[in-house]
């Protein structure tokens, strides 16, 4: 993974990514106003490399999760963060290979995409098998996030993987292990992966693994 360095705060109020805006209401007669952020829905790909016996999943520095690991002390409204006594590997996560849907194909296709760029196995549309979509950032987004489960061999690698370079992704592959999975879901530190994450490893360790041993 590529260094960060020169990591600084800025005051956002134009992005493609994000919209903040606010809705207001009336419930039984009080009226609430409700600060929201419209963000892209989303695909997660839960990949199993059966040559290996391993979940394919990706690590990646997470910008957010780096400023919320800084105490909130230290944590500047703007300016520079100091890289020697917050290093950026408190940014790093580990997490499914993901994409955002914002091109106008089926989920299924976003997710084939996404498992050839970010971890570099080329799967079919017919290899993807949806689990369940749900909703995310409840409080302040409610977006659909949809999983989907396939499975890999060693010969359907076509490339390492990584993400787009010219989109900024710098992404790397990690294998997890059956056992490694179980402590992961019983570690007692932050995770630094998301509750998505979490669900996604109990559904594979309950449909995958409990079911067939
Ligand atoms: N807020 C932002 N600011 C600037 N650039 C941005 C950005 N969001 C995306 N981008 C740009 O868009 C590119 C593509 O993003 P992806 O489709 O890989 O989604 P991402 O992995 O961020 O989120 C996926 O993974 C996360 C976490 O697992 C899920 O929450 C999410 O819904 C899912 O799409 C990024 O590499 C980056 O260049």
């Amino acid at each position: 993974m590529k260094p960060i360095t020169d990591v600084r705060v800025v005051k956002t109020t134009e992005s493609a990514f994000i919209r903040p805006f606010s809705l207001i209401f009336k419930q039984g007669g009080n009226e609430i106003k409700w600060d929201l952020i419209d963000s892209h829905n989303g695909v997660f790909v839960i990949i199993y490399n059966r040559t290996r016996n391993t979940l394919v999943c990706v690590k990646q520095f997470r910008p957010g999760v780096y400023y919320k690991s800084i105490p909130e002390c230290d944590r500047p409204k703007e300016g520079l963060i100091d890289t020697k006594k917050y290093p950026p590997s408190l940014g790093l996560t580990v997490e499914f290979c993901a994409g955002i849907v914002d091109k106008n194909k089926a989920l299924e296709e976003i997710a084939v995409d996404e498992v050839r760029e970010e971890c570099g196995y080329e799967v079919k549309v017919s290899d993807m098998q949806k689990i369940i979509s749900c909703r995310a950032a409840l409080s302040t987004a409610g977006s659909i996030m949809t999983f989907f489960y396939t499975e890999v061999t060693d010969q359907w690698k076509i490339s390492e993987g990584g993400g787009l370079a010219h989109e900024g992704e710098d992404i790397e592959v990690v294998e997890y292990t059956i056992p490694q999975i179980r402590d992961i879901i019983t570690q007692s530190e932050v995770l630094n992966g998301s509750s998505s994450f979490l669900f996604g490893l109990m559904w594979f360790l309950t449909n995958k693994i409990v079911l067939n041993n």
